[in-house]
């Protein structure tokens, strides 16, 4: 990460493809969905590639598969009721852990920075799956796609973090898995890391403009401390 502009405060950590593989509840919350609309089983790869644009998108791209958009518009409202049916019933059950999540907010816990979640996931979702899974105790703020007039990659959430956090832009990093992440940190003027192993739309980490891969949360708490230490 570039130096002289002083230390990180706060990080802002994406949900999906970051923390959590939730690729397996889209999955079998999507499937639910489409066998009610007679159509058949699609695969987690397909999943992944849709995910990260938040619901209402990941819905419309999962009926596109099958129906013309006029059909899509059609469907899309009792899709969406479907859907998050299905996903409430299941929210958690089959979605894990990335290795290095929890040591890494631990890490970044004890290096004192303040810590916000940021997710294009509906709150509905978000916050129950951080509960089951232990990381809402880390996060001092969540915010879903719904919560803000725009979400990533809209710089708005983001913003709305440093504002809540009061701290300017360049004292935050954001950290997630897609470009959707890293164009809002950089339109928002954060520091943005990314991860190598989340859905990035079905494209290579790489083509993403950021400011370093990260292997894991760990590495990314290790960074920061290393750019707070002026890169000692
Ligand atoms: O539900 C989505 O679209 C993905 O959400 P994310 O912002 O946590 O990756
Ligand atoms: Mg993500």
């Amino acid at each position: 990460m570039r130096h002289g502009s002083g230390p990180i405060r706060a990080v802002i950590i994406d949900l999906d493809g970051t923390m959590l593989d939730t690729v397996p509840d889209f999955h079998v919350a999507i499937n639910r969905m489409r066998a009610e609309f007679g159509l058949g089983a699609i695969n987690q790869e397909s999943i992944a590639a849709m995910v990260g644009k938040g619901s209402s998108n990941l819905i419309r791209g999962v009926l596109a598969l099958d129906f013309d958009a006029a059909l899509v518009d059609q469907h899309h409202e009792a899709a969406m009721r479907a859907y998050q049916r299905h996903y409430l019933e299941i929210n958690g059950d089959y979605s894990a852990l990335y290795d290095g999540v929890l040591n890494g907010l631990d890490a970044m816990r004890a290096m004192g920075l303040r810590m916000a979640c940021v997710t294009n996931k509906p709150l509905d979702f978000a916050a129950p799956l951080l509960a089951k899974k232990g990381l809402a105790p880390y996060f001092e703020i969540v915010y879903g796609g719904e919560c803000l007039p725009q979400k990533k990659p809209h710089p708005m959430p983001l913003l709305q973090v440093c504002s809540d956090f009061a701290l300017a832009p360049g004292q935050v990093v954001a950290i997630g898995d897609s470009s959707n992440d890293a164009e809002a940190a950089r339109a928002a003027g954060c520091f943005v890391l990314v991860v190598p192993y989340g859905y990035n739309h079905g494209r290579p980490i790489h083509e993403t403009d950021s400011d370093g891969i990260v292997n894991t949360l760990l590495e990314a708490a290790s960074t920061i401390d290393s750019h707070n230490r002026g890169g000692r």
